[in-house]
């Protein structure tokens, strides 16, 4: 039997006395989109880094592939956080090779054909990007290594609508089915589409964990009209 790409057992983290996530529990499994939604401060990123390894959970279990969080679930987690992790005085090729040298998985031929999608180009610098195109470099980045579970922290966070939507169709066009990918935003409307499954999280507790079409189905509304009902204040 394979391993779900990403399982939660009983969950919390707390920042001294602030419960960022409470007995969180959940299992993606492979060849799923799912969009981790929730206001700001409910524990996307906080979840999100736990999944990753860049944040120990105060109480429960965290595997990815069957594999406890440690060095062998970090090989195959592509995170692409919220702030950009290349150096300012990087082309976008430095920022390529910089990826290629650190990540045993980084596939080149598909860093080139996202670059070429994304319309960037190699011999720019990092900081001469535009915040989109920074967020289309990152996504580059991220989804050009070939992993089991990408997470993306609020990917379309800062860019206009034309850009959204090519950040979107290329997460679709360049995601391996046999991975986890999740997706965490507030901007529901714009992104839902892609979404197999949605997760919500609210002050830190899971409310429901769904497939997309099950929403439309049964609760005969939008992700993004459920969304604003929960979050209603
Ligand atoms: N290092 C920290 N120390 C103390 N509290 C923190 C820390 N990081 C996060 N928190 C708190 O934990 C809660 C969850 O934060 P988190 O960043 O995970 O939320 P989020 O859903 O990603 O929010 P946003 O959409 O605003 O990015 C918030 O109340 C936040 O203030």
């Amino acid at each position: 039997m394979s391993h779900p790409i990403l399982q939660f057992s009983s969950v919390s983290k707390r920042y001294g006395s602030k419960t960022a996530l409470q007995d969180v529990s959940l299992q993606v499994g492979a060849g799923k989109i799912i969009g981790l939604l929730g206001s700001n401060g409910s524990g996307k990123t906080t979840l999100m880094k736990i999944a990753a390894g860049l944040l120990q959970p105060s109480s429960g279990t965290v595997r990815v592939c069957g594999e406890p969080v440690g060095v062998k679930s970090k090989a195959v987690t592509s995170f692409m956080p919220d702030k950009p992790l290349t150096e300012p005085w990087m082309r976008v090729r430095d920022a390529i090779a910089f990826y290629r040298d650190f990540y045993p998985d980084f596939d080149l031929a598909k860093a080139r054909d996202m670059l070429a999608f994304m319309q960037l180009n190699e011999r720019d610098k990092v900081t001469s990007l535009s915040k989109g195109m920074n967020e289309r470099l990152q996504l580059t980045l991220a989804l050009s290594r070939n992993a089991r579970l990408y997470l993306l922290d609020e990917p379309i966070g800062g860019v206009d609508p034309v850009a959204r939507e090519k950040i979107l169709d290329a997460i679709i066009q360049f995601y391996s089915e046999d991975s986890g990918l999740i997706v965490s935003t507030h901007l529901i409307r714009d992104i839902e589409r892609i979404f197999d499954e949605v997760l919500l999280i609210k002050n830190g507790r899971l409310i429901l964990h769904e497939q997309v079409d099950a929403i439309r189905t049964n609760h005969d509304k939008s992700v993004d009209d459920l969304f604003k009902e929960v979050y209603a204040e």
